[in-house]
């Protein structure tokens, strides 16, 4: 039995996809794997029979019983990719492992159509190895049925360090990407932490960016290491921050291998994995990622970049993907225990579960809270192609939405939401359980006995606490009566680097309420994100609070 891989060969030299599945390849001959060259063309031009000799020719040395590792896509389309999987299935006691680069389907809207073929195609593997646990999930709702799957987690970035100095500490971001794909460098105006854009500079330059040509591989990495500061990995594009929610970013192990901590979107796949190895910064916004460089001392940078130059040794040896190719293999052809550790969970549990207000309630002793309106998730879920303010809140609020699991931070939302509105968020809602958000105004939303209780309970959350109030005007009111001692900062519609400086060093040791409208969710996740208890509960509650108490007897 041999094992054997495919290779892309024929795009250009700085196509991400060759350079990507050259690695693995690479890779997979350290570990006596053979290669596959497939060469790039429009199976469109084949006929039927070409398509078969060009087939026979990739497959010369595949015998029966062989295995073959399948990087896909090849970008050939889907058609080639099809007809390869039927080639390997022809072959008797043949095995196929298909590893995912990327889901064409999940990248770009007008392919959108193509995802039932493509499940329709992964579903003929025996093992499938995946980017990310997101993505699995967003496969299994639509249908894939593997039950051997493994997870990528990171990809992998070959680098023999020639000489390895500590990257500088810069209050700066390295950018790797094209302007015209990743268009909130065209309005980047944060003079204090310019972005080091590795591309072409355009007519019309921004200040804000210092443009560094684009480099091969061979130059990008010193190039990044000598320049220091955090390699950035976001996207504002609606349908490209989605699927960065499943895919693993490249640009994301080019920066780790070149040393450079990174910024990552809060619902990057990769979320977890840089805050559990500290290997940067995870934010919901841009304006965020600026505040938090600009107040992170050398010294905090310094402890950044140890951990990175730790973790990222994994990556310059291609670990990650020698290790899921060897699983890989060992969970085709042993029993348990390995592939116990992969046991595919039924699709059930992706649903989420929503708590009914008393859970919600308990769940809010020991966990922040950001509480979003039915209007907050229409705009989520509306169509805002312009760069504008209703479109940055839109990206905080996905980022918001799918803080990873494991955060302390509960999301709740209107209840109860109807199949329809399940259906359309099920893409983008991705947390294990969400809460009953109807706590934000329990005199409007429940019977009087029930509002008595919840009203009982939330007193209880700030009884005998030290209480920061964030709030749209003064407020009066003895709802936060039982507190040891209620602070109060009012707030400006857009908060700005100078006032979040003042929030945070008046939170210290305190239970943070926020009382605001839409922009209160991103200061409370922005102050839970970073340690913080805080419960978003909303601009309307101290009215409620005020009705209710106005029918209560004396
Ligand atoms: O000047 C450049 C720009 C990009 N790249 C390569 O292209 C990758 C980024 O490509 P892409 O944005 O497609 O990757 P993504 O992060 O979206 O997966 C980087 O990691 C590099 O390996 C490069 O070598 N030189």
């Amino acid at each position: 039995m041999k094992v054997h891989i495919t290779n892309l060969y024929g795009q250009s030299a700085d196509s991400t996809a060759l350079i990507a599945q050259n690695m693995v390849a690479k890779i997979a001959q350290q570990l006596g794997i053979s290669e596959a060259g497939i060469y790039n063309y429009p199976v469109k031009s084949d006929t039927a029979g070409e398509l078969t000799k060009r087939l026979d020719g990739i497959f010369a040395s595949f015998a029966q019983g062989d295995i073959m590792i399948f990087q896909t896509p090849t970008w050939n389309d889907l058609e080639f990719d099809q007809a390869l999987i039927n080639h390997v299935k022809a072959y008797r006691d043949s095995k196929l492992i298909i590893f995912v680069h990327d889901v064409i389907a999940l990248m770009f809207e007008t392919n959108r159509y193509l995802l039932p073929k493509l499940i329709a195609a992964y579903n003929q593997a025996d093992v499938l190895i995946l980017p990310s646990e997101n993505m699995r999930r967003v496969l299994v709702k639509h249908g894939l049925q593997v039950k051997k799957v493994l997870i990528q987690g990171v990809w992998d970035h070959l680098y023999d360090c020639p000489q390895w100095f500590k990257p500088p500490f810069k209050r700066q971001l390295s950018f790797i990407g094209n302007p015209q794909k990743f268009s909130f460098i065209n309005d980047w105006s944060t003079a204090a932490v310019p972005i080091r854009l590795y591309a072409a500079q355009p007519a019309v330059s921004n200040p804000a960016i210092t443009y560094a040509k684009p480099l091969p591989d061979v130059a990008l990495l010193p190039d990044l290491q000598q320049n220091g500061g955090f390699g950035l990995v976001w996207g504002t594009d609606r349908y490209w921050h989605e699927y960065m929610m499943y895919s693993t970013s490249f640009k994301l192990g080019t920066y780790l291998a070149a040393g450079l901590p990174v910024v990552v979107d809060a619902s990057n796949a990769n979320a977890d994995l840089v805050r559990q190895n500290h290997l940067g910064l995870v934010v919901v916004s841009l304006d965020e990622a600026a505040y938090q460089i600009q107040t992170l001392s050398a010294a905090e940078y310094q402890e950044l970049c140890a951990s990175v130059d730790q973790f990222a040794e994994l990556l310059r040896q291609g670990y990650f993907t020698k290790h899921v190719l060897i699983d890989a293999i060992f969970y085709l052809l042993q029993a348990p225990p390995t592939s116990q550790l992969y046991a595919l969970q039924t699709s059930q549990q992706f649903q989420p579960r929503f708590l009914n207000i008393q859970q919600t309630l308990t769940h809010l002793e020991s966990s922040s809270l950001i509480n979003l309106s039915l209007a907050d998730i229409q705009l989520l879920h509306s169509e805002t192609s312009q760069p504008n303010a209703a479109a940055a809140l839109a990206h905080e609020l996905l980022n918001i939405v799918n803080l990873p699991a494991g955060q302390p931070v509960l999301l709740s939302l209107p209840q109860p939401l109807t199949q329809t509105e399940q259906e359309t968020f099920q893409v983008t809602f991705n947390a294990a359980f969400y809460g009953d958000g109807r706590l934000n105004q329990p005199f409007a939303n429940f019977p009087l006995a029930q509002a008595t209780e919840i009203y009982q309970q939330l007193q209880q959350l700030w009884e005998k606490q030290d209480l920061l109030l964030l709030t749209e005007r003064h407020l009066e009111t003895n709802l936060f009566a039982q507190a040891a001692s209620v602070a109060q900062i009012v707030c400006s519609p857009r908060i700005s680097a100078a006032q979040l400086a003042e929030i945070k060093a008046a939170a210290k040791q305190k239970l943070v309420l926020v009382l605001l409208g839409s922009a209160g969710h991103r200061l409370a996740a922005v102050l839970a994100t970073t340690g913080q208890q805080v419960l978003d509960l909303g601009a309307q509650l101290v009215e409620d609070y005020a009705n209710f108490t106005a029918i209560q007897p004396n």
